[in-house]
């Protein structure tokens, strides 16, 4: 799972050292610039990091974002630190659906492996609507418009021999290619902001337009959860980062010198990368970026804001009307998948115990119950039939865990015994087999559909409608009919 990118970030001079402890989260309310002067003070006494790289002993959790000052204003939200949920963006005034709350360029991005010639590989314009498209004849790998090309040709060429390196490496190190590359991007960042002088700044810290451009600097502000990645994630990231560091000749590539960095950088991509150019509802982004401030926007299951890009800018837009104070929140996955596989891919894929108000309420009375059960099929009952929690069956009904029960009609099933009690005389004897079958099914179908073979995959959709009408809830089948919709407009379009 962490081998698949869905989120990332970097940075040099940052004035506090790393916090591992816990008082930063203890300030919940006071904005990050309040909280950083006091991390400031508090930091003073501690004089070791515990991270084992340069850029790790210039970060720390929960400070403000460098260029943070720069957006006071200009957009509708601050950042605060809350107790157990690190920085949250909240809103500063009443938002309206449909509002844009903010727009960001890329600090970094990388076109995934897959998607490598659809767009420029410096501003992510879809080469669809750009006659030319020109491929470096050194690395064989990158594409640029044609404005690019002239602008970027010279820096992308110091740095393509070792582009051109990564497939090979990824491969025998086992790590993911579009991580490594991500990962020399966003080094090559720090390099430009190391480089610059008073006449070459540039506009990153700022806000140009309505877009907002953030530095190398906010990047290494982020979260990066180092000591929570598996131990053979890191190992292959750590070797892979070896064999880059040696390829590294030349002043742009050399890094700084730091293995320790790039796993660094690693561990940011990993928690903090965004999705770029999705193909509808699924995970079928192009691109994969580094939006310091979009990343300030925590994960809920049950979110108010969504994001999507265009080119190289993240757009963030308010899916609902939002009071004042309230925590604006994005989804990092897909919200129709059951209860427990969100918290698992959350847990396994971004180090954190979803917390929001959705994984948190009981079962029974949650949408969730529409999502992991099968409707009971006692007469004249229009109930869902979903296996209950081991704290719900103790607690509750004082029977063991494993225990399903309808909604509606209370009937119970015990799997072990399988056999119904009370009303519930014609419960369905094996809706595990239903949902386990129907899981299956609909996984095989959205793979198909990730590797944008949209007829393959409209097919399997109508024929999972058609196989589970009547089995499962209504709203089980919202997202498998969007999906079938999408399909049928990509495969009318042959993409
Ligand atoms: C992209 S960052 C969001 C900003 C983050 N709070 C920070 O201070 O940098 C993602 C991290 O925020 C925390 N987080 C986000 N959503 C959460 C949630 N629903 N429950 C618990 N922690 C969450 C986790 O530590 C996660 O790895």
């Amino acid at each position: 799972m962490e081998k698949n990118l869905e989120q990332l970030s970097l940075s040099a001079d940052i004035p506090v050292a790393a916090s591992t402890d816990d008082s930063a989260n203890e300030a919940a309310g006071a904005t990050a610039n309040d909280e950083v002067s006091k991390l400031q003070k508090r930091k003073k006494k501690k004089s070791k990091s515990k991270s084992c790289s340069s850029l790790g002993a210039l970060a720390k959790n929960n400070s403000a974002l460098p260029s943070q000052k720069c957006m006071e204003g200009r957009f509708p939200w601050k950042i605060v630190v809350k107790s157990g949920r690190g920085r949250c963006a909240i809103a500063t005034r009443d938002i309206k659906a449909g509002e844009v709350i903010v727009s960001e360029c890329a600090l970094a991005f990388v076109l995934r492996s897959s998607f490598r010639t659809i767009a420029c590989h410096n501003c992510c314009k879809d080469f669809s609507k750009e006659s030319t498209s020109i491929q470096c004849r050194v690395c064989n790998y990158s594409l640029f418009c044609q404005e690019c090309w002239e602008s970027t040709r010279e820096l992308h060429q110091e740095c393509c021999s070792v582009i051109k390196l990564i497939g090979d490496i990824a491969v025998e190190e086992d790590c993911d290619k579009d991580l490594l590359r991500l990962m020399l991007f966003l080094a090559l960042q720090r390099h430009s902001t190391m480089n610059e002088t008073k006449d070459t700044v540039g506009i990153r810290g700022g806000i140009r337009g309505d877009i907002l451009y953030s530095s190398f600097q906010d990047a290494m502000a982020l979260q990066t959860h180092e000591n929570k990645v598996s131990e053979s994630w890191r190992l292959s990231v750590a070797r892979a980062c070896e064999r880059l560091a040696e390829h590294a000749t030349n002043e742009i590539t050399n890094f700084q010198n730091s293995k320790g960095d790039l796993e660094y950088l690693a561990c940011l991509i990993n928690a903090n990368a965004h999705g770029m150019g999705a193909q509808g509802i699924h995970n079928t982004d192009i691109a994969i970026g580094i939006f310091p401030f979009v990343s300030m926007l925590n994960h809920s299951c049950r979110p108010n804001c969504c994001f999507y890009s265009e080119g190289n800018v993240m757009h963030v837009r308010a899916t609902k009307d939002i009071t004042k104070n309230s925590e604006l929140c994005l989804s990092y996955i897909n919200l129709y998948e059951a209860r427990g596989t969100r918290k698992e891919q959350l847990a396994v894929s971004k180090h954190f115990d979803c917390a929001c108000s959705r994984c948190t309420e009981p079962l029974t009375s949650s949408v969730d119950r529409f999502l992991e059960g099968v409707l009971c099929n006692v007469k004249g009952c229009n109930g869902v039939l979903v296996k209950q929690p081991q704290s719900f069956a103790n607690a509750s009904t004082e029977q063991p865990a494993g225990l399903w029960q309808c909604d509606t009609c209370l009937g119970i099933l015990d799997p072990t015994i399988c056999i119904s009690q009370g009303q519930a005389k014609s419960l369905d004897e094996r809706p595990w087999d239903t949902l386990n079958n129907a899981q299956t099914r609909l996984s095989a179908a959205i793979s198909v559909y990730k590797e944008r073979r949209f007829k393959e995959a409209r097919k399997q959709l109508e024929d999972f409608l058609s196989e589970f009408t009547g089995k499962l809830a209504q709203e089980a089948f919202n997202h498998v009919r969007q999906l079938r919709r999408i399909c049928l407009e990509k495969a009318t379009l042959s993409l």
